[in-house]
């Protein structure tokens, strides 16, 4: 069923739906197989042009859409995740004969391949998924054709489950990370980890969580966070006793907001608005911009994402982030501080974004970043901090980020 479900999930990708719209798709589904269907889905959407060049290998003639994707399944099944080949050979036999005439017709040729597949030698030795070339060229152009393969070869290991404490709180059995965040291996139902009813964590990946402590909130400051949702960083800023107000354009996702501070005993101000028109009622110590960006930097987990865009977004998205950028620093009072976060590895929309800020705004400066557990490697020439999903390979790796603390001219700060 789980397979069932996954080939689904991966017919919803090609139709253009995130996996994440299609969260509802599968409520047929007993709860552990929507889990694992979601699972192998994610694992085939980052192994797919490996799998294809398996297939390829023996296949005469290009399958449909449907049988590629139960091809790509089963090679992903049986060589990455070390399925046992009759099963998951049967188990492929069979989808393809639920796919109507044609599928009956193929279904001789999807065992005849994935029976020679099974037995393929060079798995281990496939170069990772590709980026996209509109993500490829900027990334390896800023930072080289090593770090590209790098950053590909993290894409293709997935992320490991990261929790964001409140302080004091532990988790049994996370590993403590060195910039202060919990990390998990493995699948695990979050719901049932422990802490979780008493909200003494949120999830939240551990690069996710280093823009809130750049901008090193004090208790009782009044801190705006703008495009707020789903909150990671509106309840580090609460948890740390600072009077916040966040401020996201979706109802729907600040209601995910909500949730997650009524869990956690936090409170914020919610407000839903668009940024650009938003000014606080009250003065204002400081502001953080999370700014909606590419989300490139996010690929490990969501590996449908080089699927559905084209890049062609991205020159609204850097307009925008742009014009956040100068609303935010309006915000807050001479000498006052904001940080620019974006989850994203195009320099376009942070490196980039924070020169043409310096350059729009005489006095403005970025404060060099300090955070422990962050290495000085990270520091880009602008002053701002670069993370990447290929850091910390050891580790299980992190979020590709760029974040900058910017300091308004003027005051005493
Ligand atoms: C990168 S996500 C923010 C993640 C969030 N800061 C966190 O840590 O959980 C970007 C958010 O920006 C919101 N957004 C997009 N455009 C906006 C705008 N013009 N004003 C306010 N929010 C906006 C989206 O609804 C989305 O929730």
């Amino acid at each position: 069923m789980a397979r069932s479900g996954a080939l689904r999930l991966l017919a919803g990708v090609r139709d253009g739906l995130s996996l994440s719209d299609q969260a509802g798709a599968l409520k047929a589904l007993p709860p552990a197989d929507q889990a694992r269907a979601g699972r192998l889905a994610a694992e085939v959407l980052r192994h797919q042009s490996r799998a294809d060049a398996v297939i390829g290998a023996y296949v005469s003639r290009k399958p449909t859409p449907q049988v590629a994707d139960v091809l790509r399944l089963a090679v992903v099944e049986m060589l990455h995740l070390n399925g046992a080949a009759h099963g998951v050979v049967d188990a492929a036999v069979n989808l393809t004969r639920s796919l109507g005439k044609k599928g009956q017709a193929a279904s001789g040729m999807v065992n005849a391949v994935l029976r020679k597949a099974a037995g393929h030698q060079g798995w281990p030795g496939l170069p990772p998924q590709p980026m996209p070339d509109w993500l490829r060229g900027p990334v390896a152009a800023a930072h080289g054709e090593a770090a590209a393969q790098a950053i590909e070869a993290a894409h293709g290991a997935g992320a490991p489950l990261d929790l964001t404490p409140k302080p004091g709180a532990s988790v049994e059995g996370a590993d403590p990370l060195p910039t202060g965040s919990l990390r998990l291996h493995g699948p695990a139902q979050v719901s049932a980890l422990p802490g979780y009813t008493d909200g003494d964590w949120w999830v939240q990946d551990a690069a996710a969580a280093l823009p809130a402590r750049l901008l090193d909130p004090r208790p009782g400051e009044r801190i705006a966070d703008l495009c707020a949702a789903p909150g990671g960083k509106t309840l580090q800023l609460a948890a740390a006793g600072a009077q916040v107000t966040a401020v996201d354009i979706s109802p729907a996702r600040l209601r995910r907001v909500a949730e997650n501070l009524t869990r956690c005993g936090l409170s914020a101000e919610l407000v839903a608005a668009d940024a650009l028109d938003w000014r606080s009622d009250a003065p204002l110590d400081a502001v953080l911009l999370d700014a909606p960006c590419s989300a490139t930097g996010t690929i490990r987990r969501h590996p449908d994402l080089p699927f559905l865009r084209d890049g062609s977004g991205i020159p609204a998205l850097i307009d925008l982030q742009a014009r956040l950028i100068d609303h935010a620093l309006s915000l807050i009072p001479p000498g006052g501080r904001m940080v620019y976060a974006v989850c994203s590895l195009l320099p376009d929309e942070g490196e980039t974004q924070v020169a043409a800020a310096l350059a729009r705004h005489p006095g403005l400066t970025v404060e060099t970043p300090v955070l422990p557990g962050t290495d000085p490697s990270w520091i880009t020439p602008e002053g701002g901090l670069r993370t990447r999903p290929d850091y910390w390979p050891d580790r299980g790796g992190m979020d590709g980020f760029f974040m900058a603390r910017l300091r308004k001219a003027g005051g005493g700060g």
